[in-house]
């Protein structure tokens, strides 16, 4: 029997809804394996965790995370009792940086049964390599003076290795899709760090001579995002830039709420971490209607990551059968709760695969 532990932190808002069902779809498509179980332990650490102790995580919280396989999550963020970037830094991207999850690969494609937004979506089918680690998303800064006179300044950090690491990714991914790498700039605005990521781009596209490249100003690309997402294959984009592409990537895939993410580890050092790309929805929690599809298909991620590809590609299209079949939350025009659409996705893998 192949065991692996996972920590699980449902988070705030919806994410203490689409957690628990995902779990269950978890062990359904374990038991369809047989040889495969996964042990949860879940950590309360949250916006009400931070209410109580004053802090996300408890000091040894990184140390205790870092003997698990994985990490499973759902979304972090109160802004109504902490504000987002205390919320934010304490736990997500404190687990991001610590344990050098590096990339976060986040995909996008037309999904069977869901009325996409866009006329034509073209059977689009994409992948967005988003630099994980530094870029805008950046503590280096700070605010002086007060009032008329006060002064904020961001830095953004952009290494090399950084830099040479999600392109070199986003080449290798390529090699094993359709060919085609896009790198989402913005050097005509920003004047030191775009203009090196272009030459950081350049550079490592002289060692794929099989890959097809283009680069397009983040402006332009989002733009292409909406329409023509079809010329697409493996797109790699900073922090800020990847962050907002992947909630394009969602919204024409039909709602963000279905929307897939892992934060990699890639030197092995340290757990990777699998949260979906939206947030805790505040706007709906605790009406039962969050779509758990984004929360599913990133455990479809996870299994990927344990190497069980093919499991991971049964519970996929039985989600999109599933879909496909009406089985639908209202932000993608459904009627059913989250543990509605959930519960159908479980009966339907053991149906299909006939377990009893
Ligand atoms: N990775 C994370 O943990 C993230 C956390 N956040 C945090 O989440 C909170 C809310 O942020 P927002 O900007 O509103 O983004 P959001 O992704 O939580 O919500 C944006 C819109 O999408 C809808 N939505 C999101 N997920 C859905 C789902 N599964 N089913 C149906 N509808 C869904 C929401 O109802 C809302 O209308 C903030 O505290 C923010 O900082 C935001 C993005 C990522
Ligand atoms: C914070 C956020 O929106 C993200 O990392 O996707
Ligand atoms: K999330
Ligand atoms: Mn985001």
């Amino acid at each position: 029997m192949k065991t692996y532990d996972i920590a699980v932190i449902p988070g705030d808002g919806i994410g203490k809804e689409v957690v628990p069902v995902s779990l269950k779809v978890l062990d359904t498509i374990a038991e369809i394996h047989g040889g495969l179980k996964f042990n949860y332990t879940e950590f309360p650490w949250s916006c009400d965790y931070y209410l109580e102790h004053g802090k996300m995580m408890p000091e040894d919280g990184i140390q205790t995370l870092s003997n698990f396989n994985g990490i499973f999550l759902g979304a972090i963020g109160n802004p109504n009792v902490v504000a987002d970037h205390i919320s934010l830094w304490g736990l997500l991207i404190k687990i991001r940086r610590s344990f050098e999850q590096s990339i976060n690969i986040r995909p996008a494609k037309y999904f069977k049964g869901l009325r996409s937004p866009l006329v034509n979506p073209n059977d689009f089918d994409l992948i967005v390599v988003r630099e994980n680690s530094e870029g805008e998303y950046s503590e280096v800064g700070g605010r002086i003076h007060k009032g008329e006179d006060e002064i904020a300044i961001q830095n953004a950090v952009f290494t090399k290795k950084g830099t040479e690491r999600a392109m070199k990714y986003a080449f290798e991914l390529a090699l094993q899709r359709r060919g085609h790498v896009t790198s989402a700039t913005k050097s005509n605005g920003i004047f030191h760090s775009m203009p090196f990521w272009d030459d950081v781009f350049n550079e490592t596209k002289q060692k794929y001579s099989d890959v097809q490249t283009s680069s397009y100003h983040i402006d332009a690309l989002a733009a292409f995002f909406v329409t023509r997402p079809e010329i697409f294959d493996v797109i790699v984009a900073s922090n800020l830039f990847g962050d907002i592409l992947t909630d394009i990537g969602g919204a024409i895939m039909g709602s963000i709420g279905i929307a897939p993410a892992a934060n990699i580890n890639l030197n092995g050092k340290y757990p990777s971490m699998f949260e979906p790309v939206h947030g805790s929805a505040p706007d709906i929690y605790g009406q039962g209607i969050a779509n758990p599809i984004g929360q599913i298909w990133t455990a479809k991620m996870m299994l990927d990551h344990f190497r069980e590809a093919e499991l991971g590609k049964k519970l996929l299209d039985v989600v999109e059968d599933v879909t496909n079949d009406g089985f639908k939350t209202p932000d993608i025009g459904g009627k059913m709760s989250t543990i509605e659409v959930a519960d159908e996705i479980c009966s339907r893998l053991q149906k299909t695969y006939s377990l009893s």
